[in-house]
């Protein structure tokens, strides 16, 4: 059970099906920024998830910081078995002024990905789909302090609703042991308290073992990991995976220091069908629901700029603009009403002044002439 990549471990039928189509398996590491989601990914390619003759491709990831969400593929084989298997690291919190945004390109590419894949079964010829629907989604959280974030509370939530969500505890190392349980207690109560949907493994009803083996996974979260891909050797002379210090080594595939075996064994071996399966039938499936509420059969998506909300906004925009613009046209035809008065009163004056100087020019020339007369009989 625990040597074998998951689909070798399924009931016939489903095996049968998966082995023919070969698997797609899908990965997302979420976090704040630098709590070692690159060095994970690295980390789980350079154990041996499979022999590595088997790889077809292997990667090992910069670790200068994501800024974009990267998808990084490869495909492993072993005894005939194809899987698919694509990483998704996004970029750190912590880097952004606003952090409470920084979630959002995250929530957007995994409901990007159920849009794709529902848009596609739409159309007439739907063979080849492109799936990129996360099965699986790491959320790092750092170890130390008091449980979990308000942040990490946010997204948590947010992620649970929409995807299989496994939560982490980074860098094992960097704790006792001793703090690390309480840790994860601490993180488990909030999970509980604040109602975030984890990922549960399946109960299978007829088969005790498989439930056990359920229970105690489950009793395991958030697993506890240590990053690295650096061979180093332990006191004992043992050449491991793992970071060396002054007091020893931490390794990464000891179970005594850390939970990455067990997280490895859950993703790529014991319930990597579960996790496709319960994309499908509960994530996908609530994605689909939703949108066909909301819309007609075909229709594209409500971008965030056709947002309904922002259209209302944008119209009270516009309606408040041309309010105003209506406003001081009003009030400008008022003025150049009160010009046009007071230009033809100045008129009238003008014409009453110029009529007042012409009759006393009248006046005045009647009056000379009659003086003119006076003095021209006097001298007779
Ligand atoms: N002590 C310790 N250090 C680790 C561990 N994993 C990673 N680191 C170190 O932490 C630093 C950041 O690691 P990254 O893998 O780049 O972190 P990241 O989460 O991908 O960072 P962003 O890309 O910024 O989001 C590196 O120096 C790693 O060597 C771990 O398990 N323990």
């Amino acid at each position: 059970m625990t040597n074998e990549i998951g689909i070798a471990n399924l009931p016939n039928q489903r095996h049968k099906i998966v082995n023919q189509q070969g698997a797609h398996f899908t990965i997302m590491v979420v976090g704040e920024s630098g709590l070692g989601k690159t060095t994970f990914i690295n980390t789980l390619f350079a154990t041996e998830i499979c022999a590595p003759r088997n790889y077809r491709q292997r990667w090992a990831k910069q670790l200068d910081k994501t800024t974009e969400i990267e998808v990084l593929k490869a495909d492993l084989e072993e005894r005939g078995f194809n899987i698919k298997l694509t990483v998704i690291d996004t970029p750190g919190f912590g880097d952004y002024v606003n952090n409470r945004d920084s979630w959002s390109p995250i929530i957007d590419f995994i409901d990007d990905q159920h849009e794709s894949y529902m848009r596609q079964e739409q159309q007439p010829h739907r063979k080849e789909k492109q799936d990129m629907r996360i099965h699986a989604c790491l959320y790092f959280v750092k170890p130390g302090g008091h449980a979990l974030k308000p942040l990490d509370v946010e997204i948590m939530k947010r992620l649970g609703s929409r995807v299989n969500l496994i939560p982490v505890v980074a860098k094992a190392d960097t704790i006792t042991p001793e703090d690390l349980q309480n840790f994860k207690i601490k993180i488990r109560e909030v999970i509980n308290a604040q109602g975030i949907k984890i990922y549960t493994p399946p109960m299978d009803a007829d088969d005790e073992s498989a439930s056990e083996h359920a229970r105690q996974t489950q009793a395991i979260m958030p697993f506890s990991i240590i990053g690295s891909t650096q061979d180093v050797t332990t006191p004992d002379g043992r050449v491991v995976k793992g970071r060396e210090y002054l007091w020893g080594v931490a390794e990464v595939e000891n179970d005594e220091h850390c939970d990455f075996k067990k997280l490895r064994s859950l993703l790529i071996r014991t319930y990597m069908l579960d996790l496709i399966a319960s994309t499908e039938e509960n994530h996908y499936e609530a994605y689909r629901l939703a949108q066909m509420e909301t819309r007609k059969f075909g229709e594209p998506k409500v971008r965030k700029i056709d947002n309904p909300k922002y259209r209302e906004e944008e119209e009270m925009l516009r309606k408040r603009f041309t309010e105003q613009v209506k406003l001081e046209e009003a009030r400008f035809r008022q003025w150049e009403q009160h010009l046009i008065t007071e230009r033809d009163r100045l008129n009238k004056d003008l014409e009453q002044a110029h009529s007042s100087i012409k009759s006393l020019e009248n006046e005045l020339e009647q009056m000379s002439a009659y003086h003119r007369q006076g003095s021209t009989s006097g001298r007779r």
